[in-house]
């Protein structure tokens, strides 16, 4: 684990893991299912693909990928927090395909498998909370084959100055406080703002990609640029 940045993400995802799932559609007003739906769509995957979903959390993505894959396909869902793993196991048990699925504890930032293991490796609403988003995407680089793909599904910063400063608005004053109310505790929402600052936007993402290796890179915004799609090929 490196540092700082990343005792007090697990922190957070170890507090509001039981809550994930409901608050994501709570605060998204639901928007978080379209996106998910729209990269899904992307998805280089054939019925034997061999898949990491990386800081899988509760398994949303991991889950949705599984769907789509055959009895020879296999999905890892990876993640440094217990408790959301917890949460993920619970529902791998009552999941049809469950022998395609796979949960394991690991860092993203130094992910125990060797390079060229995967067809696609994959990161759902988690680059915001690594210590280095680029040692985040070599990492994953590292561990796909040649000709396989990288995959980012993230919140970015809408593009349009009118339509940032609304949701801005909404992001840094209303979600603390709704996330607040529910769950009972400032932190974790008010981190979830904060996560974005210094990330970069779609197209400084995009750069990053390119930077650790990645070819035919490009990203679509998604409901004003509130969300980013990102893919590029090794
Ligand atoms: C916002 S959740 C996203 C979960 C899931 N991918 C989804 O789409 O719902 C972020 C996840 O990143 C995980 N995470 C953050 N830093 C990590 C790291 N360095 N290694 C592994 N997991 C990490 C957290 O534990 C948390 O489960």
């Amino acid at each position: 684990m490196q540092g700082d940045k990343s005792a007090y993400v697990h922190d957070v995802f170890s507090k509001i893991a039981k809550r994930y799932d409901t608050m994501n559609s709570v605060l998204s007003f639901q928007q978080h299912r379209l996106w998910r739906k729209y990269a899904m769509r992307q998805l280089p995957l054939t019925p034997a693909s061999q898949v990491l979903d990386v800081a899988a959390g509760t398994g949303a993505w991991t889950f949705a990928i599984a769907k789509r894959l055959g009895p020879g396909g296999r999905v890892i869902g990876l993640d440094f927090t217990e408790a959301m793993l917890e949460v993920a196991e619970a529902r791998r048990e009552r999941f049809p395909f469950r022998d395609r699925v796979q949960f394991v504890h690991g860092d993203a930032m130094n992910l125990p498998f060797p390079d060229n293991t995967f067809d696609l490796c994959t990161i759902g609403f988690a680059l915001r909370n690594m210590p280095s988003a680029e040692g985040c995407l070599r990492e994953m680089a590292r561990v796909v084959k040649p000709g396989g793909a990288v995959v980012s599904l993230e919140l970015s910063k809408p593009e349009a100055a009118w339509f940032r400063r609304l949701y801005y608005f909404y992001f840094y004053r209303i979600l603390p406080k709704i996330g607040e109310l529910v769950v009972g505790d400032r932190e974790p929402y008010a981190w979830l703002p904060e996560s974005l600052i210094d990330f970069p936007d779609r197209k400084g993402l995009e750069e990053i990609f390119r930077r650790v290796g990645l070819r035919d890179v490009w990203s679509r915004p998604l409901t004003f640029g509130i969300a980013a799609f990102h893919i590029g090929w090794k």
